[in-house]
């Protein structure tokens, strides 16, 4: 299935009701449930990701297809892995890709009884829950996040807590400060210090919590007011002292045409004049981002540097690559070292019908979100596979079609 996305007459005035955050939803699910908390957390994201975390929490089987979601897959083989019972996790054939060796070690030396069901380091997995010792852990740190965070949630119930030594270059830190100010709402205070976090034996405190709007699903509303003559867009869910890395969107897009003012829970975007002559950042912190960056730049014709991408093999696509292959077809040559960079130096090639162009999206929703807003230079662009939003962001499109975008099969 494909969709067609046409400028319509350009970007309309519009208050748009972001989607809860993917992220925060699932570090809660978790936490209310080792907390045993009897308050139902409110604004839960309606995503994918988050629906499979709650099938888990209500169903009465033991086989689990998480899909895509890659915090669901971490974070549930931490969960499990001291729930007694007998589990078996799985997901997309993409998941089984995704590795996930280093968590699994890592538990493994907690006491935890986790076997690998087909490849060695990959899901799906099968989990006997049982009780865990802590005391010392070291845990690589430049794969991804995610299995600090999966660790981080479970320590404080663990006989003794925990002390984690992070090894290699920190990925996606931001995250892993979010997991701990979670934590902290829910009653468990961490020290992180250099490279070491202390999280404390201690029993969460169940409290209510709402969660709040995702700043990387504001990202595309940035990249359309920057791509726009003369866009005002007005978002509403997004929290200003926000602890998402992600929130940094706001502060990047100041010098690529957009200016962001925030009043009475409402983020207003507007579009200025493009500043920068160049864009050059390390996305290591901010690694979702970066997909919404490359197609900004390109179609403001801004020549960019990125480094810290070293994540990004490793998500929902092979996110380096499907971007060069993509921008190609809108006639953009993209170089990497095939590691962690990303450079655009001006170079284009031809395209016969820029209009025509269909965006191959990998099953990969940054992929579809990020290339939709090219509508609003090339008048037209057509999105392969344009249902994988729902990983992050159900409504998108219907909220396309809200600032006056024309989206049709
Ligand atoms: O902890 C989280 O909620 C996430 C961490 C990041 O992953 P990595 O730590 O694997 O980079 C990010 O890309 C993902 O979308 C969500
Ligand atoms: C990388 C992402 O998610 P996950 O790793 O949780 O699948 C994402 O949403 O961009």
């Amino acid at each position: 299935m494909q969709y067609t996305i046409q400028s319509g007459t350009g970007l309309k005035a519009a208050r748009v009701a972001l989607p809860t955050s993917k992220s925060i939803s699932n570090r809660a699910l978790i936490i209310n449930a080792l907390a045993y908390s009897p308050y139902e957390i409110s604004k839960l994201s309606d995503s994918d990701d988050t629906h499979v975390m709650l099938e888990v929490f209500n169903s009465n089987t033991n086989h689990f297809d998480i899909g895509a979601a890659g915090t669901s897959m971490r974070f549930l083989t931490a969960y499990l892995s001291k729930i007694v019972g007998e589990w078996e996790l799985t997901g997309s054939s993409r998941m089984k890709q995704r590795p996930i060796g280093v968590l699994v070690d890592a538990l493994r030396k907690l006491g935890a009884n986790i076997d690998y069901i087909e490849n060695e380091g990959f899901p799906p997995l099968r989990i006997t829950g049982c009780s865990l010792t802590g005391g010392e852990l070291e845990l690589a740190g430049n794969i991804s996040s995610q299995y600090i965070s999966a660790i981080l949630m479970i320590a404080p119930t663990i006989t003794g807590g925990l002390t984690i030594r992070m090894t290699g270059e920190v990925v996606s830190k931001p995250y892993i400060h979010l997991t701990l100010k979670l934590m902290e709402q829910y009653g468990v205070t961490c020290q992180w210090d250099g490279n070491t976090i202390v999280i404390p034996e201690c029993p969460y405190r169940a409290v209510p919590f709402t969660v709040e709007g995702d700043w990387s699903a504001a990202s595309y509303w940035y990249e359309m007011v920057a791509l726009s003559d003369n866009g005002c867009i007005d978002l509403e869910g997004l929290y200003a002292d926000s602890y998402q890395g992600d929130s940094k969107v706001a502060a990047l897009f100041e010098t690529l045409g957009v200016h962001t003012t925030m009043k009475d829970g409402i983020t207003t975007l507007t579009k200025v004049p493009v500043t920068a002559s160049r864009f050059d950042y390390d996305f290591a912190d901010q690694p979702d981002l970066a997909q919404t960056f490359a197609v900004t730049c390109c179609m403001l014709n801004v020549p960019f540097s990125f480094a810290g991408l070293q994540t990004l093999r490793i998500k929902e696509s092979d996110r380096i690559y499907a971007l060069i292959d993509e921008l190609a077809k809108l006639g953009f040559v993209l170089t990497t070292n095939g590691t962690d960079t990303l450079h655009w130096d001006g170079t284009t090639c031809a395209v016969s019908d820029v209009r025509q162009v269909v965006v191959a999206t990998y099953k990969d929703h940054r992929m579809a979100m990020a290339f939709a807003p090219v509508a609003l230079v090339n008048g037209q662009i057509l999105i392969d596979d344009p249902k994988v939003v729902t990983k992050s962001y159900p409504k998108y499109w219907e909220h396309l079609k809200m600032v006056g975008m024309q989206v049709a099969e």
